[in-house]
């Protein structure tokens, strides 16, 4: 028997990196989180400590930030690229990259030059994977919090001894959704393409009366890809955010779908891929992704 290393990458993780662009008095601000990780020839550190192909991930920190001072950072996806194709251009022993960045989103607070306010939790992601001179981009947005008061049934499933479930014709459907997006390229007009895919995602959330969350999911990611021919592959990850109807009856009260306990857990997890049937090969886009 040998014990061999296996799939090994290393970097700094969650790097806070916040810009400030001045046009005059107009400030703009960007505000991201940057992962790095790098992959390559690197069994000599693991197996005896040699550093010699180990560029330091305290190196890769400061990339980020001196990279975001020598070129407006522009889109995310953009700035991975930069920032993997440097590493994997720069360093012999480094044959791949991964860059995660997620974007916190602040808005003027009343059209104001210089002050922001930052109105929910949803970031804008994206995961960039280069290896040699192969890139691959999925781009996404997590913890988009949706909800309808109507317009959404569950029934029909099966009943076996341990079901208590009612069924329902007319229940609230909320989720947070986490969505990640297979490019089929890199030559994207990025900002654009993840307007409209949110735009969709939500209008489709909205739109579409749901039998199952199941049904819902698919519809969007259905509908990014009727839309977005820049994109090959959607996968989304949406818990089912509870909403039970309290039950009034003790006070001699009815309760016609209008006051709920919103459950915090457990909750069902509803995830699936829907793609292409020629979408390109996924190469290494997914591989090593967190929640996929
Ligand atoms: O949309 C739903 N899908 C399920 O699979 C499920 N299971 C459940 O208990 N409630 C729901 N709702």
């Amino acid at each position: 028997m040998a014990i061999v290393l296996g799939p090994n990458q290393y970097g700094k993780a969650e790097n806070r990196l916040v810009t400030v662009s001045r046009n005059g008095s107009v400030h703009t601000i960007k505000d991201l989180t940057v992962s790095t990780s790098l992959r390559g020839d690197l069994s000599d550190t693991h197996l005896t400590g040699d550093n010699a192909k180990v560029l330091a991930t305290d190196t890769q920190k400061n990339t980020v930030y001196a990279f975001a001072k020598e070129a407006p950072v522009g889109e995310i996806e953009d700035f991975a690229l930069r920032l993997g194709r440097h590493f994997v251009g720069t360093q012999e022993a480094i044959s791949g990259a991964r860059i995660l960045i997620d974007e916190h989103a602040w808005e003027r607070i009343d059209g104001h030059d210089h002050a922001f306010s930052q109105g929910s939790n949803e970031k804008r992601t994206t995961a960039v994977t280069i290896e040699g001179s192969s890139a691959w981009v999925v781009s996404g947005v997590r913890d988009l919090v949706v909800l309808k008061s109507t317009g959404s049934e569950f029934h029909g499933y099966p009943k076996d001894p341990y079901t208590t479930l009612k069924e329902t014709n007319d229940r609230i459907l909320a989720t947070s959704v986490t969505a990640r997006w297979r490019y089929a390229g890199t030559d994207v007009d990025w900002a654009k393409s993840y307007a409209e895919i949110r735009s969709v995602m939500l209008k489709t959330f909205a739109d579409k009366h749901s039998l199952s969350l199941q049904q819902t999911l698919y519809a969007m990611g259905e509908a990014v890809l009727n839309a977005r021919p820049e994109v090959a592959e959607v996968r989304l990850s949406m818990p089912n955010k509870h909403h039970f109807l309290v039950d009034l009856s003790a006070f001699g009260l009815e309760n016609d779908n209008e006051v709920f306990y919103a459950a915090d857990r457990p909750y069902g997890l509803i995830e699936g891929s829907i793609l292409r049937d020629d979408a390109p090969d996924a190469g290494q886009a997914w591989s090593t992704l967190p929640a996929f």
